[in-house]
Parts: C-alpha cells; structure tokens; sequence
C-alpha cells in the first residue's frame, strides 16, 4: 500500500480505539499525526475535529480520522465545512462504498459501538479505495454548490 499522511484525533470516547487505529497505521507504513485526545478526561469533540479536518483541507494529511464514543459527534462537526466528505463507518462495505463513490476523505468511528478488528478491516479498506470518479463527479459538484 502506499504510504499516506493521516490526521486523527478523539474525544475522550475514542481514545482507546485511536491507540489501535494509530499503532494498525504506523505498522503499514503510514505517516500518522496525532491531534489527540490522549487521556480519558471529558472533551469535546468539535476540538478535536477542528484540527484534523484543517489538516486535511490544508494539504498536510490525506485523509483524516475522528473517533468518539458514536462517531456522530465527530461526522456532524467535521462535515459542516465545506470539502470535508465524512462518514461513520460500520463495516467494510461502508468504508469501501464512501471511497468510491463519495470519494470521503475523514473516516469516522464510534470506540463505544464498534469492535477493534471491524474497525481496523474497514479503515484498510478506506485507505486503500480509489474514488472512482465518472457519474459520482457530478453529485459531488452538487453538494458543494450552494442551495438556492
Ligand atoms: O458525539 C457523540 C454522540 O453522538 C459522541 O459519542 C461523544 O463521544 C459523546 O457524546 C460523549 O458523551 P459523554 O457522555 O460526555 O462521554
């Protein structure tokens, strides 16, 4: 696989499962950078997403990933700015359906609802996936474009 530059980050209902996400990454050859949490005392997640997602629009990261105790938290935060395509992810099919065809670019999982090796199968399919472009452009274009 090639080697990619992540962004991750949790609250404090993901930070067990960013430990793994990170240490799965680093043995396949990625380029992690973690934004934290890195403790069990409450945050909040929109402080974490914050970061990651610039990160990501910047250029800096290819892809992020944001963990909390659903994922939701993390998805609404990180999908309200504009070029950030981001999704829970409860599977594998999941992971590989929002690569190709909404060509996403932050995965998002719920440490309190997900089991690690799920998690880990459909984060390696998400960063393996190509976007597939084609008939998916177009939609893409549209939920970018302002509604009027
Ligand atoms: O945003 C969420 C719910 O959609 C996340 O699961 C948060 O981690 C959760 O809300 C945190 O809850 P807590 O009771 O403050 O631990």
């Amino acid at each position: 696989m090639t080697e990619l530059r992540i962004a991750i980050g949790a609250d404090h209902g993901g930070v067990e499962l960013k430990s793994q996400l990170i240490a799965a990454m680093q043995a396949a050859g990625h380029q992690v950078r973690d934004f934290g949490t890195d403790g069990t005392a409450s945050v909040d997640y929109p402080d974490y997403a914050a970061p990651v997602t610039s990160a990501v629009l910047a250029g800096e990261a290819d892809f992020g990933v944001l963990v909390c105790g659903s994922g939701i938290g993390m998805q609404i935060s990180a999908n309200r700015r504009p070029g950030i395509r981001a999704t829970v992810l409860h599977n594998g099919t999941e992971a590989r359906l929002t690569r190709a065809h909404n060509n996403a670019n932050v995965a998002c999982f719920g440490g309190r609802t997900i089991g690690v090796e799920v998690a880990l199968d459909a984060l390696k399919l998400f960063l393996s996936t190509p976007y597939e472009g084609g008939r998916h452009d177009r939609r893409l274009e549209k939920i970018e474009r302002p509604v009027a």
